[in-house]
């Protein structure tokens, strides 16, 4: 058994299907229970749980804000020494990016494990119960420490860099194309662990309130710089390419790039495809012309968790620098 049972796991519960039921005056599923619901549905727990109720959202309804408010959240569960590990029940739509956020920001050996459903709490088989079963075990597992954060689904352990959410409604909902799985947790709370990655130094938390604005635009056929203009227009700071490929766009969005670059915009190319890293290779406006007008390749980040980190280094106030030597150092694969 990967458990103790000295100390306390701390539940932050912040809405997701798992604490969603059918709302029949909206006629939609709706985040509806509190974290002690939650917890009750998963049955005894062993070690002891102290719930702590964060939210109670939608994950797709989230701000970076509340990001930083989960993270807020991690490391005051971690003040106390009774801690063993932190439990966030999240939904699954962008646990991805909290995940990845509180896992930049990790800075404390003890496990902060992320775990959602895709079910909800009122369908006939929810996967919620299980999946929390196995998140708390997990947090109180002296085999997970020193690992930043991790999510568990469905029985499978994750390392955030990467992982992301590969199925849109069957149970086994994560995935890490490039560095695979990271262990698992048994039904009956057996952990077994490959070694451990080594791990970045953390960042400092970035402030709450920060106006910083970081949007994603896709590159496509025919694609022309519309849409990164507009997010110029609308005061972005940071842009990710969505790019095809290794990391490739057109002549039109190259222009763009190189004009936003010159005006201390930081552009990241990253890729549409699910696997694989993102570098310079092609001309004429492929990914080699981006990164000679300045877009900084994502390596390994696809969309969601590059936007996260270029996000939090651009409400840092880290200078362009800065932020593109840590998007290459973190996107290394
Ligand atoms: N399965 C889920 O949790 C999806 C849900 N819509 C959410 O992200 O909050």
């Amino acid at each position: 058994m990967g458990s103790t049972t000295t100390g306390q796991v701390v539940l932050l519960a912040t809405g997701g299907t798992i604490a969603s039921r059918n709302d029949s005056s909206a006629g939609a599923t709706l985040a509806a229970d509190a974290g002690s619901t939650v917890l009750a549905a998963a049955g005894q727990n062993v070690p002891a749980v102290e719930v702590v109720d964060l939210m109670q959202k939608g994950s797709y309804l989230l701000t970076f804000d509340d990001m930083l408010s989960v993270c807020t959240g991690i490391r005051t569960a971690l003040e106390s020494p009774e801690t063993l590990g932190v439990v966030v029940t999240h939904g699954t739509d962008t646990m991805e990016e909290t995940g990845y956020l509180a896992d930049l920001l990790h800075d404390d050996s003890r496990p902060v494990v992320f775990t959602g459903a895709q079910r909800a709490a009122d369908s006939q088989e929810p996967d919620g119960p299980a999946n929390l079963r196995g998140a708390i075990t997990l947090a109180a597992s002296p085999e997970a420490r020193g690992r930043g954060a991790l999510i568990v689904f469905d029985g499978e352990v994750f390392a955030l860099p990467g992982t992301r959410k590969t199925e849109t409604s069957r149970l086994h909902a994560f995935g890490n194309p490039d560095r695979g799985s990271a262990g698992s947790v048994s039904s009956t709370g057996v952990v077994e662990l490959g070694p451990a990655p080594e791990r970045p130094s953390p960042l400092p938390p970035p402030p709450s309130g920060s106006s910083v604005r970081v949007d994603i635009v896709p590159s496509y056929p025919g694609a022309d710089a519309t849409l990164f203009a507009a997010a110029l227009d609308a005061g972005a700071r940071g842009i990710v390419l969505e790019a095809t490929g290794l990391g490739n766009a057109n002549a039109e969005l190259c222009d763009a790039v190189r004009a936003a670059v010159r005006d201390g915009v930081v552009v990241v190319t990253s890729t549409r495809v699910h696997a694989g890293p993102v570098y310079g290779v092609y001309g004429a406006g492929g990914g080699k012309t981006l990164e000679d007008a300045g877009a900084v390749p994502s390596g390994l980040l696809r969309p969601s968790q590059a936007r996260t980190l270029l996000h939090a280094l651009l409400a840092l106030g880290l200078p362009p620098d800065d932020v593109a030597r840590h998007v290459r150092e973190r996107g290394r694969p």
